[in-house]
């Protein structure tokens, strides 16, 4: 046990299960803004919400009080989605100690500034370390107690090798990386290649297909990584093409589902009413193309997704669009 003490914001399924590795290792509060939600972590050892009847460690205490949580942390991490993740730092600031670590969990681009969120951690708290978990870990799953591995990335190494015994577990293998930037967009541009392989399992592709549409789109986001200075080895590695794996194949992935109801036909107004937790690939999906753009990458097969999830085109013609395309040299886009 180490005696670093960790503050985890937000209560949803990731969080949660994170929380419970980490409660292992080191004492940790986890923060969630829903009263019910703390109650049924600290009285019945559950997160019924977001994990059904997973049972969580005695050893995990939830607070309802952000400065309770972050006053004393060592270890600051942050599983708050993406569109609401620099609100939430914002309020942190007034409670946090200086040169305290953050660690992301979340893997999605803020929307108005393109923004990765270690990006908005420098900006909000400059001065404190940073760096992202990423990697295939579907949170029921681990919860369920399957061997999982995940990649902590972290520029300085020190803190690196500190932090990765609070995550860590025998079922949990966490590996280390200093290519941040790599690990975190590579976790944020999967969840659009997942939505695409949900179109197309939605309307009864085959097994052909999704492998198509999976190594094709790994391609493609490892082009744009690439330019924005990721390493090409990251995404042949578990944040990437591991994460792709698992959430373009999986029941469990959130980001997938939406692109089976996408190509079932459904608006993604109607997919979105019907769902309380975050896709991150439809809210990051424009300034994704932004980023394309910006970089001058082209990504034809995210950018079907985003004309499906705009309304722009339907699942259908956007399916059909991929199979009429000239294929050129495999090394070339399209
Ligand atoms: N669920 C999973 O298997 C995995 C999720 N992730 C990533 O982790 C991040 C969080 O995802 P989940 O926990 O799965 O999402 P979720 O949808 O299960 O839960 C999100 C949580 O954030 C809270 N929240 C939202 N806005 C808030 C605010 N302004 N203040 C306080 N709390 C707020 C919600 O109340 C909810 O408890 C996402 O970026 C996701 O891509 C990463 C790996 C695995
Ligand atoms: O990131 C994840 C698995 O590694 C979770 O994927 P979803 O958000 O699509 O459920």
């Amino acid at each position: 046990m180490t005696k670093l003490k960790v503050g985890l914001l937000g209560g949803g399924s990731w969080g949660t299960t994170v929380a419970s590795l980490v409660a292992r290792n080191a004492p940790i509060t986890l923060w969630a803004r829903n009263p019910d939600t703390v109650r049924d972590i600290n009285e019945n050892q559950r997160n019924s919400k977001y994990l059904g009847d997973a049972q969580l460690p005695p050893k995990l205490r939830a607070s309802h009080d952000i400065h309770e949580t972050v006053a004393d942390a060592d270890v600051l991490v942050m599983a708050i989605p993406s569109q609401n993740f620099r609100a939430v730092l914002k309020e942190v600031k007034k409670h946090l100690r200086p040169w305290v670590p953050i660690i992301s969990l979340t893997k999605g681009l803020e929307l108005d500034t393109r923004m990765r969120m270690t990006e908005i951690i420098n900006q909000v708290l400059p001065g404190h370390p940073v760096g992202v978990l990423t990697g295939p870990n579907l949170a029921r799953e681990i919860m369920d107690g399957q061997a999982a591995a995940s990649v902590l990335a972290m520029a300085d190494k020190v803190i690196l090798s500190e932090l990765q015994k609070i995550f860590k577990s025998g079922l949990f293998r966490v590996y280390t990386n200093d290519d941040v930037l790599g690990c975190e967009i590579a976790g944020v541009l999967k969840n659009i290649i997942a939505i695409a392989v949900g179109m197309g399992d939605g309307q009864g592709a085959g097994d052909n297909t999704r492998a198509a549409l999976i190594t094709r789109g790994l391609a493609e986001i490892t082009r744009l990584g690439v330019a924005m200075g990721g390493r090409p080895e990251t995404f042949a590695g578990l944040a990437g093409m591991g994460d792709m794996i698992a959430t373009c194949t999986s029941p469990q992935s959130r980001n997938r589902h939406v692109g089976i109801e996408l190509g079932k036909g459904r608006s993604m107004e109607e997919i979105s009413a019907e769902m309380f937790m975050v896709a991150e690939g439809a809210k990051s999906a424009p300034a994704v193309m932004a980023l394309a753009r910006e970089y001058q990458v082209e990504m034809p097969i995210a950018e079907d997704v985003y004309k499906v999830i705009t309304g722009e085109s339907s699942a259908l013609r956007a399916f059909r669009g991929l199979l009429r395309v000239d294929a050129g040299a495999e090394s070339e886009p399209g």
